[in-house]
């Protein structure tokens, strides 16, 4: 996938970087307050119990704090956290390893918990629930399973797509919670305090700017932070201001909506090769030389969330809200066709 510097997906260069800004205690996680607030019960009733907490489901967009929250739940429970995803579990073996190591109170994270084998997927549906596993030894016709009791431990699994989990996997969570996208005053509260743990020294107006093109993102707002910061320190005199934040984001093509070259490539190719659409995705990303997983992946959810592009049966549309970001005026039949 091409490397956009608003896509909601980490790359491999940025983890390590990241590691650094992650809130450490629910505290200090800022907003999602409904989904603070049940977390901290699940939490603090198993504390009371003395017992593991509940296995939890987190469902969200990317770069929201799925990771982030895995690793506080292990934090306030005092417990190990071991890191795992469905893709790099390739056979169920690779999970009974993982399963059978577990000492009790761990939190084992499964990101991407829908992309797990099915075989694995139902070894992990009687781990959950009894605490049991069956490890095959042998090969073939002489091959035995022996059942090994596991310690009481907790599972995180995150998820962009909670549709995508079978429901007798779904139901082995005790609690699911949905992070929703960030409003402007709570990413300007994000970009302030990783900021100071960057030791930037960055201006309200520009952390307030930073908010607003963030896409609704932590991750993006982290990002742009590094940038603007960057071109501060060559440009001037490493003080975010407004003035240095603008020139930094019009260096990196992202505009005052969070648009960025790859959604204006979008919008622009549904309305000039396509005049305005109906268009199907493989044949507009082949348009504006994409690979349709990009489009659709990281341009696509945040032009229909902001209402420039809607996904009709027939293809996707640009809407007049996209003509006119463009400084065009969408043809009045197309106009009349929408009404
Ligand atoms: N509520 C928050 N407060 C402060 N920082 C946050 C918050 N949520 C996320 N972040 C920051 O955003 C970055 C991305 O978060 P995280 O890796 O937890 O997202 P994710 O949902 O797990 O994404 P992915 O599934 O793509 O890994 C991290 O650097 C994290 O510190």
């Amino acid at each position: 996938m091409t490397e956009s510097i608003i896509q909601p997906q980490a790359t491999d260069a940025e983890r390590a970087a990241e590691s650094a800004l992650r809130p450490k205690q629910l505290e200090e996680f800022v907003g999602q307050p409904k989904l603070r607030k049940q977390l901290q019960l699940v939490l603090e009733a198993a504390k009371l119990r003395g017992a593991c907490a509940d296995h939890i489901l987190l469902s969200g967009p990317p770069g929201l704090g799925k990771t982030t929250l895995a690793m506080i739940v292990a934090s306030e429970m005092g417990s190990a956290l071991r890191l795992t995803s469905g893709p790099a579990i390739q056979h169920a073996g690779d999970l009974a390893s993982i399963l059978s190591s577990l000492q009790e109170g761990d939190v084992l994270f499964i990101d991407e918990i829908h992309r797990l084998a099915r075989p694995a997927e139902e070894m992990l549906y009687l781990a959950m629930e009894d605490f049991r596993v069956d490890v095959v030894v042998g090969k073939g016709p002489g091959a035995t399973s022996i059942p090994l009791t596991l310690p009481p431990f907790t599972v995180v699994g995150a998820t962009t797509r909670s549709g995508l989990l079978p429901a007798p996997l779904r139901d082995r969570f005790g609690y699911t919670g949905h992070l929703e996208y960030y409003e402007h005053d709570e990413l300007e509260k994000i970009v302030v305090r990783s900021a100071r743990l960057l030791d930037a020294d960055l201006e309200p107006a520009a952390a307030l700017e930073l908010a607003r093109r963030s896409r609704g993102t932590p991750r993006i707002a982290n990002r742009l932070l590094r940038r603007v910061s960057d071109y501060a320190q060559v440009h001037g005199n490493g003080v975010i201001s407004l003035a240095s934040a603008h020139a930094a984001l019009e260096l990196f093509e992202v505009d005052p909506y969070g648009l960025d070259r790859l959604d204006r490539m979008v919008l622009e190719g549904i309305i000039h090769r396509f005049n305005g659409g109906p268009v199907g995705l493989s044949t507009l990303a082949m348009s504006i030389g994409e690979e349709p997983e990009t489009v659709e992946t990281v341009s696509e959810p945040y032009l229909v969330r902001e209402g420039f592009l809607s996904r009709t049966p027939r293809g996707r549309i640009a809407t007049a809200s996209a003509w006119k970001h463009l400084g065009l005026s969408m043809p009045a039949d197309l106009l009349s066709g929408l009404a």
